[in-house]
């Protein structure tokens, strides 16, 4: 079944009063195959499975987990906040989302209190990211190349994007010339996603590979890498996915911008920097085949992080919907999140 509207952003979360469909995103882009949670359980296995991926799409599942469990009853709310939270550990906004449904449900925990919650949530993300993409745009400059790591658009979060959101605008304000997507291994978010999602706008884009980027910089073709995050420290450390750490080095090291665009969801003032956040690592067989096909010799073993921490000091900008951080450090960190 297509829930996706072809004049708009897709979405990859529906609401449908007694169950959560998600867009399968582990089959995209050649299959738009939805499934649908009744439970808790099968949204936190959704979360793990990569089915429904990208930080603030994460939180807003498990959000609307939280409603899923309300309709048992209290006590199964109580039991699914911990197995939710436990999904992924790198992505604040999963805590986020939950503490905020948390703190609803201790309020009133009807479960149409706590649909309107999380619904709310999921507006406020879409919001967000519209915001945030005239704000990011609005700092490109005329006739820009930019590069974009992972998939950060529709599928990511609420609709519209955080990076991606920033392209889109950027494209339509005509700052932008030049897309470039980088495939992200090794679960090809880059490849699979974004480049489905740009197509599906109808966005000129070209891919390239992980291991192209340097000599994409050095070419010129490029004046701004503009990435997401998946959790900003206090003192501007971002947590992104794996490879973005070597695209903020090279980036410093050809002269070309970087910006980190993110909603205040994935801010965490508690985490006094990068050092501290907990990088998922995730089964090694992602890395040891592709498609379902081994690509290595039996017996192989692969380390597998997919996450990594670019200091704030490599960072020329971080893009909230409270405004811009130019420059981040712990001061002007406090000065918008304290
Ligand atoms: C706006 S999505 C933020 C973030 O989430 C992605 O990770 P994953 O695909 O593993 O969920 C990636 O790091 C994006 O930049």
């Amino acid at each position: 079944m297509n829930d996706t509207n072809a004049h708009d952003t897709v979405r990859s979360v529906l609401w449908r009063g007694d169950r959560l469909r998600l867009l399968d995103q582990r089959k995209l882009p050649f299959a738009e195959d939805y499934l649908d949670c009744t439970t808790p359980e099968e949204v936190a296995q959704a979360i793990r499975d990569l089915v429904v991926r990208g930080a603030p799409a994460i939180g807003i599942a498990a959000a609307w987990g939280v409603v899923l469990a309300a309709r048992r009853g209290r006590n199964a709310i109580d039991s699914a906040l911990p197995l939710l939270r436990a999904a992924r550990p790198t992505a604040v906004n999963l805590m986020w989302a939950l503490d905020r449904m948390q703190r609803a449900a201790a309020t009133d925990a009807d479960p149409q209190a706590l649909e309107a919650e999380a619904q709310r949530i999921q507006d406020e993300d879409l919001a967000a990211n519209r915001h945030m993409g005239a704000l990011g745009a609005g700092l490109l400059g005329e006739n820009v190349g930019v590069l974009t790591h992972c998939n950060t658009g529709s599928l990511a979060t609420a609709g519209y994007g955080t990076a991606l959101g920033v392209i889109r605008a950027g494209v339509s304000s005509g700052a932008i010339t030049r897309v470039f997507a980088g495939e992200t291994r090794p679960w090809l978010q880059g490849a699979r996603l974004t480049m489905w999602e740009l197509g599906h706008d109808a966005i000129a884009a070209t891919l390239v590979s992980d291991s192209a980027a340097a000599h994409l910089m050095k070419s010129g073709q490029v004046q701004w890498v503009v990435v997401g995050a998946d959790r900003i420290a206090a003192n501007g450390d971002v947590a992104n996915k794996i490879g973005t750490y070597q695209l903020a080095i090279v980036a410093r090291h050809h002269g070309v911008k970087f910006m980190v665009v993110a909603p205040a969801s994935t801010v965490d003032m508690a985490t006094a920097s990068g050092a501290d956040i907990e990088i998922e690592m995730r089964d090694p067989h992602e890395l040891l085949s592709h498609a379902g096909q081994r690509t290595v010799v039996e017996g192989a073993v692969a380390w597998n992080p997919v996450f990594d921490v670019t200091p704030a000091g490599l960072i020329d900008a971080i893009v909230t919907e409270r405004g811009v951080i130019e420059h981040p450090d712990g001061n002007s960190m406090r000065a918008l999140f304290a």
